[in-house]
């Protein structure tokens, strides 16, 4: 059974997923401090937040069972995405679900601010009927700067295009083409300030658009433009823009994010005439809290369930085509990782991964995420180790990675080998996925085999003797282990070889012992891939 906490108001809806799982428990504690958090977080394995609560360091070293954090919405700068990634938490966020309601909030108060519609209503109902002091501006034909044209950013594009209006828009991500086919002009922060008639922001908050329009972007503004922020608090300068409207540069304001949240009774937007204000309400319609609570709960279900998931903030994205190319490997990637981590002895130094055949085409950084969490697992835990996790385990620990890529394969489409070379020796296992068969170990140390990787195996290193296979099969069997499978590799008649043997139960470590004092047997290791 796994508890998921929900620290948040989350819609109802929304996570019906989880609350009507039998293998899932839901427990919801809005508004707890850091403290009440960091009490009860041991006990869950997932966290289920929006914007308020804030998912600290501290917060996360109590979390000891923690494998997800999901954030209903999309921005995650109140959860401390480094100790998740240290830690091995899984942070995945809801990035489609609130895109339309947000943009919808910018271009809402786009137009309370170009009409006054909140000042003139604060006026009408004290029952003074003032016609003359709201004068306000059309939007048709005004020129509009989009500072980040992603999704929110795009979609006000759009919408402002139904308006007639003239877009600019600014984002280091944007190319041409995809410019022109949303019929907008790219251009410079500069470029946009100087010409624009209205500016909204939908970048995140990043150490480079923290205070993207600030005391030189107002220097050089167009008199008498209009702005919004319905993004993230910060990405334009709070007391220049109360400077520049004070000044005359700017006519008018509106906020649904502050620098910082709630702001404080002072705050000068709260009481100024031109600016307007929401509190952080961007995200707040039925629609999109039950979308995004929908998107992260089933995220977070196929995480508790271990099943391939989407949206982690904390790991590269990965297409879908290529999640579709990768994900038959990953299965096999683990098991190779710990397999080759059983059989080796001494500190691992280097894992040396090889993609060899189509494999070698595409960007395999996921699929060894898999393999270095194969083999970390057996020495740190596997709880300890995830695909989050798994690189930085490793590179915290000085051991080095290293990616090899040939396009042949000799005779199998694809072939995954991993060595691990340790401060004693360095052993290697080969694998690929055979149809029909699904995952096999094709080679050990190159030797050849044929060993379906799962199960309880005894890997054994021996001089390739007549009677040998008998006396391991004779001392196994009078000690109650059956043999369901027997593999042996060798490259020379008389030589070195290797026997794997696929056993229905573990071997007592005595017996293991015993196997060693056959003459000619060198090694005898117990392998267990579950
Ligand atoms: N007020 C609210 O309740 C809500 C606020 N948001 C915020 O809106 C913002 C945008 O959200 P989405 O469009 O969904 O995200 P997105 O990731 O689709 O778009 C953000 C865009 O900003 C661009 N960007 C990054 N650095 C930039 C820079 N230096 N200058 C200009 N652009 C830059 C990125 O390339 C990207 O295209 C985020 O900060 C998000 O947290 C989102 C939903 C609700
Ligand atoms: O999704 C986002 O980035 C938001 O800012 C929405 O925040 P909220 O979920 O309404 O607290």
């Amino acid at each position: 059974m796994f508890k998921v906490l929900v620290s948040d108001p989350i819609s109802d809806q929304g996570i019906q997923q989880l609350t009507e799982a039998a293998d899932i428990t839901v427990v919801k504690k809005t508004g707890l401090s850091e403290a009440e958090l960091i009490e009860i977080i041991g006990e869950f394995d997932a966290l289920l937040v929006r914007s308020q609560t804030k998912v600290t360091k501290p917060i996360m070293e109590a979390a000891t069972k923690l494998k997800v954090i999901g954030r209903a919405g999309v921005g995650v700068d109140n959860i401390d995405l480094e100790a998740a990634t240290q830690r091995g938490i899984i942070v995945i966020n809801a990035p489609d679900g609130n895109t339309i309601t947000t943009c919808e909030h910018a271009f809402a108060m786009m137009m309370a601010l170009a009409r006054h519609i909140p000042q003139a209503y604060a006026k009408t109902v004290t029952g003074e009927w003032d016609r003359k002091s709201f004068l306000g501006v059309e939007l048709r034909h005004k020129t509009l700067g989009v500072l980040g044209m992603g999704r929110i950013g795009s979609e006000v594009a759009k919408r402002a295009k139904a308006f007639g209006m003239n877009i600019l828009g600014y984002d280091p991500f944007m190319t041409e083409e995809r410019a022109a086919k949303l019929g907008i002009t790219l251009a410079s922060v500069d470029e946009i300030v100087q010409q624009a008639d209205f500016i909204t922001a939908h970048a995140p908050l990043t150490p480079e658009t923290r205070h993207m329009v600030s005391r030189d972007q107002f220097a050089i503004m167009k008199k008498g433009m209009r702005i919004i922020n319905c993004a993230r608090g910060g990405i334009i300068d709070e007391v220049a823009l109360v400077e520049a409207i004070d000044n005359g540069i700017v006519a008018g304001a509106a906020f649904d994010v502050f620098e910082s949240e709630p702001p404080s009774p002072e705050h000068p937007f709260l009481s100024h005439p031109k600016i307007i204000v929401t509190p952080h309400l961007g995200a707040s319609t039925i629609e999109a809290q039950e979308n995004v609570a929908i998107d992260v709960s089933e995220q977070i279900l196929h995480i508790l369930r271990n099943e391939p998931f989407a949206n982690a903030v904390n790991m590269p994205p990965i297409s879908a085509s290529l999640q579709n190319k990768l994900q038959p490997y990953y299965d096999l990637g683990v098991k190779l990782g710990s397999f080759i981590a059983q059989a080796a002895s001494g500190a691992v130094q280097e894992i040396v991964v090889s993609y060899a055949g189509d494999l070698a085409e595409v960007d395999t950084q996921p699929l060894t995420r898999y393999i270095v969490r194969g083999v970390l697992a057996n020495h740190l835990g596997e709880d300890q180790v995830n695909v989050v996790n798994s690189m930085h385990l490793a590179k915290i620990r000085d051991v080095n990675i290293v990616i090899q890529k040939s396009h042949i394969a000799k005779d199998f489409t694809n072939l995954l080998t991993v060595t691990l070379k340790t401060a004693k020796e360095e052993r290697s296992v080969a694998g690929t996925l055979l149809t029909g068969y699904g995952p096999r170990i094709v080679q050990i140390d190159k030797f050849p085999v044929d060993v379906a990787p799962v199960g309880n195996l005894i890997l054994i290193s021996h001089n390739d003797k007549p009677g040998l296979i008998g006396n391991v099969g004779t001392l196994l069997g009078s000690n109650n282990v059956n043999i369901a499978t027997m593999q042996v590799g060798r490259k020379l008649a008389g030589g070195q070889a290797i026997m794997v043997l696929g056993v229905d139960k573990p071997t007592p470590k005595e017996v293991l012992k015993q196997l060693t004092e056959i003459a000619d047997l060198n090694i005898a290791k117990e392998i267990t891939l579950v």
